[in-house]
């Protein structure tokens, strides 16, 4: 019988006859709070945080918890096959791992060791550009894994196009350009504690090693790392970038170019007239707007407004494999996952993020199979229903 990755599960219980069990726990909510035993609330504030009193974070779980699965019966779910293609790559499963930044606050081998996990698990790894290791670290430690790139579009041309071509020597094929982020949403977890991580990693990470972020210093950013976050927040992203713009990245990028952090769907049709090849329904896990849309509530109407012409994915309080199905059912090709993995990270290093993606995939499986279905293409909306407010 062809291996599924619901055989997660009986590989746990038979292991358990030998007397061993898993080193984290399999419910993946439960991850935060033993992150922030072992890491303490600074990282984890910053991880676990949200914008405002956190309620857009609160709506991304109520938007999922709030549609309910009505599994179907006697259909042979018996061989499945959970492969999908994106952007012209078949995908073993609809999971990537989302752009987190920083990640040398959740553990010291950071990004290389979750984009090795990704790649061990055949799993899309998006390189965040606020990565706490230069890309082409993390690029190294991949081996033949799936390569995406996540842009913060730069105020400054140079830096902008200085990313593109280092992130196209380094391998990395798509390209996740991030549009909900023209400023850091006010984040009062981050505020009262004056934390802001980028001074904990300022002599690695990947801006502060690039050449042309580099120019832009008037000393080197060891002699004053205070001035290098200061210039650093000053033009990492452009607040007055508009829709034209766009036209200077599909110059300068061959491979696929998505879109991250649509939610209207008149933004999705622009995204389509921009000549783009997907975008990612998202509210950047609520951190961003306080208030705004839950991305679950946002997705139908950028799935319709889309048609075939865009691939849409989604992200913001994936936690659980019913979740997946529920993106799937609402429209999605595939989702990503944030937080759940930065804390596996943060407890177990590589074999975290292994341990997080084996989770979610194998009840993913388990869902899809008692819900009545072999492929994640097939879950519609009909498999959902949707209880009151
Ligand atoms: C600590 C942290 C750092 C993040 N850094 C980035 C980033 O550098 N670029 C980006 O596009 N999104 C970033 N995101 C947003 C994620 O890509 C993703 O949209 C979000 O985490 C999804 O929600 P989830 O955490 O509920 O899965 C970050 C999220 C977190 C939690
Ligand atoms: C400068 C912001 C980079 C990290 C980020 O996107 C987040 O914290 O959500």
């Amino acid at each position: 019988m062809a291996k599924h990755w619901a055989d997660f599960q009986y590989e746990i219980y038979l292991q358990g006859m030998t007397g061993s069990v898993p080193r984290l726990p399999t419910d993946l909510t439960r991850l935060e709070e033993l992150t922030e035993q072992r890491l303490g609330q600074g990282p984890v504030g910053y991880v676990a945080g949200s914008a405002g009193s956190g309620s857009t974070a609160a709506a991304n779980r109520a938007a999922l918890d709030r549609r309910r699965i009505v599994p179907r019966m006697l259909r042979d779910v018996e061989q499945r096959d959970l492969s999908v293609e994106v952007l012209g790559r078949s995908l073993p499963a609809p999971l990537a791992l989302a752009p987190v930044g920083v990640l040398s606050i959740m553990h010291p081998e950071a990004e290389p060791a979750a984009a090795r996990a990704a790649a061990a698990q055949g799993v899309p790894y998006i390189l965040s550009s606020a990565s706490s290791t230069p890309m082409e670290e993390v690029a190294g430690a991949m081996g033949d894994g799936e390569r995406w790139f996540q842009l913060y579009w730069a105020k400054d041309r140079e830096v902008t196009a200085s990313f593109l071509a280092r992130a196209k020597a380094a391998g990395f094929t798509a390209l996740f350009v991030t549009l909900d982020t023209p400023l850091l949403g006010w984040r009062p977890r981050d505020l009262d504690r004056a934390y802001l991580p980028f001074l904990h990693c300022v002599g690695t990470a990947n801006y502060f090693s690039d050449p042309a972020f580099r120019a832009g210093l008037a000393k080197p950013v060891q002699e004053d790392p205070q001035a290098a976050v200061r210039h650093f927040v000053g033009m990492f992203a452009d607040p007055a970038k508009t829709w034209p713009d766009l036209a200077f990245l599909r110059e300068n990028w061959d491979g696929p170019i998505v879109l991250k952090g649509v939610l209207h769907p008149d933004d999705a049709r622009r995204a389509a007239e921009a000549g783009v090849d997907g975008v990612v329904v998202s509210n950047h896990g609520g951190r961003q707007v306080a208030g705004s849309v839950a991305a679950a509530d946002a997705l139908p109407r950028v799935v319709e407004a889309a048609g075939d012409r865009l691939t849409v994915l989604f992200d913001s309080g994936i936690r659980t494999g019913d979740d997946i199905f529920k993106a799937l059912a609402l429209g999605a090709r595939a989702v990503l996952v944030g937080r759940p993995y930065a804390y596996g990270l943060g407890l177990d290093g590589q074999a975290g993020v292994e341990h997080v993606i084996r989770c979610l995939l194998a009840e993913f499986d388990l869902t899809l199979a008692l819900s009545g279905h072999s492929r994640p293409t097939t879950p519609s909306a009909d498999d959902l229903t949707e209880e009151a407010r």
